[in-house]
């Protein structure tokens, strides 16, 4: 799998060693913030990160994985298939801020600035529903940032670190939920 993600030009090829500490458990990490049974849409999917790490961890989730390209929705739909995840997971062609659909849980990796993502993501999130942005290092800067906009959604934002356990890898995720939900 490694392999074809290097071939179809979705990793660098000096990345294969880092794939699982760096992207494979790092995406997994955020299964401790998704509520049970929850419907999930991974926007801006990519390779499949963080949505088929987490949807194989959470066989409880409902899926989908949101990619406007359609080389990587190709790629996507073989992992599925290989892996045997539908229906439980599927693959959706299309924008985020085309999308129109809702889900309990809106989550992204490495897709847009903060500000950027909650005006993309924020239509997508159910009435109970929370936006999981998996950031880095910028995450403080970014919710500082994104005050205004956080503000025109009625959202507040909060950096928590997830992961570390006997596999090793955290991941720093934004949760937005609406002020009241808090
Ligand atoms: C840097 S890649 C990150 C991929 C993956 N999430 C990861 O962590 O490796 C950003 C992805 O977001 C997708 N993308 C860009 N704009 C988007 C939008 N408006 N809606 C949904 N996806 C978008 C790109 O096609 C690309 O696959």
């Amino acid at each position: 799998m490694i392999d074809r993600g290097i071939a179809w030009g979705l990793l660098g090829p000096r990345e294969a060693e880092a794939v699982w500490p760096r992207h494979i458990l790092n995406s997994a990490a955020v299964r401790e913030l998704v509520p049970e049974g929850t419907t999930v849409v991974d926007v801006g999917s990519g390779a499949g990160l963080p949505g088929i790490p987490l949807a194989l961890s959470r066989s409880d989730l409902e899926v989908v994985l949101l990619e406007p390209l359609l080389r990587r929705v190709t790629f996507l739909q073989g992992v599925i298939d290989e892996l045997g995840l539908a229906p439980r997971v599927t693959v959706c062609r299309g924008r985020a801020e085309e999308h129109g659909v809702r889900y309990g849980a809106v989550l992204s990796r490495a897709v847009a600035p903060l500000a950027r993502l909650i005006g993309w993501c924020a239509p997508l999130r159910s009435d109970d529903g929370q936006l999981l942005a998996m950031k880095g290092s910028s995450a403080d800067r970014e919710i500082t940032e994104a005050r205004p906009v956080l503000a025109e959604h009625d959202l507040t934002a909060q950096v928590i670190t997830v992961g570390g356990d006997a596999a090793g890898a955290t991941a720093t995720v934004v949760r937005m939920v609406p002020r009241q939900m808090r």
